[in-house]
């Protein structure tokens, strides 16, 4: 299975990617610029965290215009899987792959701790190898993440299980209903803020986030045949 991590001007959690998609599953894994014209190669897109373009105007707002972006709505369309976190998760909302928006936190600080998710659909594929409810411990870094949507898109993400993970008790950023992560309908592009990519050795502090590549490439060994991993 291989994997691209998009780099845009100011990524700067492009490297964290790559290195737990090599230590975590030890798939191949590739950088790709933000100005390339083709994502056929790749199985799955990770689109990584950071400041692009100096967050200016929006968080994701000059990001979502890149040639790249093209191909990425188009690997969505194709089934792939593309996860995006935090600056990734923005530039999908701004894309339109994912609905909603991001407002600043609501305390107005940039807040960097680690927080507690409860994983509430662990039927995605980027999900299947945690338990339903579970608690987990994944690093958040963000001055931008409090998720807003409107009643009615609130209403269609819970009527079709769009909601992968919630903050359990603290939520650092004051996003609707607690949300963290969220998957389009069809369940193959996830944006989370918080970093599992930051959470794959003890010595991060958590390994929480491990699961979250395996359960990626399981999906996509399920999906061709292949034996599963653990
Ligand atoms: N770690 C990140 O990706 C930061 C995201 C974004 N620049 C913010 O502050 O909200």
């Amino acid at each position: 299975m291989k994997f691209a991590v998009l780099v845009f001007p100011g990524s700067n959690c492009d490297i964290d990617c790559f290195k737990a998609v090599e230590q975590t599953i030890a798939q191949p894994v590739e950088y790709v610029w933000h100005t390339a014209t083709d994502l056929s190669a790749y199985d799955a897109i990770l689109v990584p965290g950071g400041f692009s373009y100096g967050d200016y105007l929006r968080c994701g707002a000059i990001s979502r215009f890149a040639p790249v972006m093209n191909e990425v709505v188009k690997a969505a369309e194709q089934g792939k899987f593309i996860l995006g976190i935090c600056n990734g998760f923005q530039i999908l909302l701004e894309s339109g792959l994912l609905p909603g928006a991001m407002l600043r936190n609501r305390t107005l600080k940039f807040r960097c701790h680690s927080a507690a998710l409860r994983v509430e659909n662990n039927g995605t594929p980027f999900t299947t190898q945690y338990a339903k409810g579970e608690v987990i411990d994944i690093p958040i870094a963000h001055g931008e993440g409090n998720y807003y949507c409107d009643d009615a898109t609130l209403a269609e993400l819970k009527a079709n299980n769009q909601i992968v993970f919630r903050y359990h008790g603290d939520n650092p950023n004051g996003s609707v209903d607690d949300i963290a992560g969220i998957c389009n309908k069809q369940g193959n592009v996830l944006g989370m803020m918080p970093h599992p990519e930051r959470a794959v050795d003890q010595l991060l502090g958590s390994e929480d986030g491990k699961r979250m590549f395996t359960s990626i490439l399981n999906a996509w060994r399920e999906k061709h045949g292949a034996a599963a991993v653990r």
